[in-house]
């Protein structure tokens, strides 16, 4: 066991969870483990400095320490149509690495994903090119969604009215804000419902009566028998769109099972509790 998982107050074993009226599984993580090489970040001690010496008279780019960051350790789980799944934990927990694995952007180190359908990932850093308009963002979003370019000219209009951005269409995206931006990503990825979609922070933008609207459409999703997976700091977010989440605390997880539960003992571990005197 990692050491500081010690830490963790109370000691959460992990669960394995089956909701009780369930549809048929969307997605088997089966014991995904997830590990980062990160050149350089060390003190250069007199050996390195020897070292970088050779290395730069032969030439070669990566110089340093390679060190490893195992981001996500042994998660295994299985996700069913219907269902929306909030993925909790701190700062630096694994969360945004696990919804990459499972989306199959970023190898594993171990373990295996099994998905039945399309999946979406919606993300912060969903790629839209500020060069181009709103317009061509739209035809090439939804060429990559698969759709025909017959078929995006013909959603162009609800895809433009449901993001909010009325006449920005014709404008670079680099004249947008960042809220008219995120409700464009937010627009596209959702114009083709997908089996499964995967949300990482991308409602956290945005106004109010965008995030209203915004979960109105992940709802009509999960409705359609597809699957949900939401990132989000914001325990609310959780409560009030997921009916199961998945807590991870340094890449392990915690907790598996109906969101009020996980919500429940979350808040209980990450409370602030006053110093005694
Ligand atoms: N590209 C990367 N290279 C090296 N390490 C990374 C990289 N991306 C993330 N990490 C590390 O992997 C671990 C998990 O990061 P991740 O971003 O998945 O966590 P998170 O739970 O989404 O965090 P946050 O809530 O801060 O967004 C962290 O220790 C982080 O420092």
């Amino acid at each position: 066991m990692d050491a500081r998982f010690d830490d963790l107050e109370d000691g959460y074993e992990e669960t394995h969870y089956t909701p009780a009226s369930i549809g048929s599984p969307s997605l088997i993580a089966d014991d995904v483990h997830v590990r980062y090489r990160v050149f350089g970040g060390r003190r250069i001690t007199q050996t390195d400095q020897g070292l970088l010496r050779k290395a730069l008279n032969r030439g070669r780019r990566h110089v340093g320490a390679v060190s490893e960051v195992h981001a996500v350790k042994g998660v295994s789980f299985v996700a069913h149509h219907g269902e929306s799944i909030g993925i909790l934990g701190r700062n630096g927990a694994g969360k945004s690495t696990l919804l990459r694995a499972l989306a199959g952007l970023l190898p594993m180190a171990a373990g295996n994903v099994y998905s039945a359908g399309t999946m979406s990932l919606l993300g912060v850093n969903a790629a839209l090119m500020g060069s181009m308009t709103g317009e061509r963002n739209i035809m090439i979003g939804g060429l990559a969604l698969g759709l025909t370019p017959k078929e995006v000219r013909e959603k162009m209009p609800s895809i433009v009215e449901f993001a909010g951005i009325g006449d920005f269409v014709n404008l670079p995206m680099s004249a947008y804000s960042s809220g008219m931006a995120a409700r464009l990503r937010f627009a596209i990825s959702t114009s083709v419902v997908p089996d499964i979609l995967m949300i990482d922070e991308a409602l956290a933008t945005g106004d109010a009566e965008f995030r209203a609207r915004s979960q109105a459409r992940v709802e009509e999703i999960r409705d359609e028998a597809g699957t949900v997976f939401l990132v989000s700091h914001s325990i609310a977010s959780v409560e009030r769109m997921c009916n199961r989440a998945i807590w991870l605390e340094q890449g392990r997880m915690v907790m598996d099972g109906p969101v009020d539960d996980v919500c429940a003992a979350y808040k209980e571990a990450t409370r602030v509790r006053p110093k005694k005197k």
